[in-house]
């Protein structure tokens, strides 16, 4: 079911900086900050040769990511985005073996204009997980 890493996420208190650092600190390349309220974050990607880091600003009151900052006040690795083909019959498939598809079971769009389900940490050893259909 499963394909290539999409990205790993970080989420991070302050955007700007962390932006800063893997573009001039660790030269990497790095895309314009690109705001999605429906998710409730700001994000900017950086564009490694074999994936990508998703870096994560809480956007908004009801940020998903607001209790994770909390608890993490200098950030933290967030989520792992796995690719699928097919993310209705994936997500039938894991609704079925009992996990926890997260928010009403329906795909959104995600960040790169595809469609985007999350999966609860607790059934996946403490990682929360993102499908995204290319
Ligand atoms: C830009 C769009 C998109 C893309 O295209 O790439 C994105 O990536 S958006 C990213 C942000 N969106 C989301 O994270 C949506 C899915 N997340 C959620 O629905 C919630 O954040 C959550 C995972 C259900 C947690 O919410 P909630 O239950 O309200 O928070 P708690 O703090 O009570 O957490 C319960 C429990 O789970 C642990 N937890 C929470 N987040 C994570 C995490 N990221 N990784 C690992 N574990 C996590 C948390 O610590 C709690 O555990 P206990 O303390 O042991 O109870
Ligand atoms: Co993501």
């Amino acid at each position: 079911m499963l394909g290539r890493v999409n990205h790993v996420a970080i989420a991070v208190p302050d955007l700007e900086a962390a932006t800063a650092s893997y573009r001039d600190t660790l030269g990497a390349t790095v895309s314009a900050p690109q705001s999605l309220p429906e998710h409730g974050v700001t994000v900017v990607f950086v564009e490694l040769p074999n994936t990508k880091i998703e870096l994560l600003e809480p956007l908004g009151a009801d940020s998903p990511i607001a209790a994770f900052l909390a608890k993490n006040p200098s950030g933290g690795m967030h989520h792992i985005c796995y690719e699928v083909d097919d993310i209705l019959a994936a997500r039938d498939r894991l609704t079925e073996s009992g996990a926890r598809v997260l928010g009403n079971g329906e795909p959104k769009t995600g960040a790169h204009g595809k469609p985007v389900l999350f999966l609860h940490p607790k059934d996946f050893n403490g990682t929360l997980i993102e499908l995204e259909q290319l």
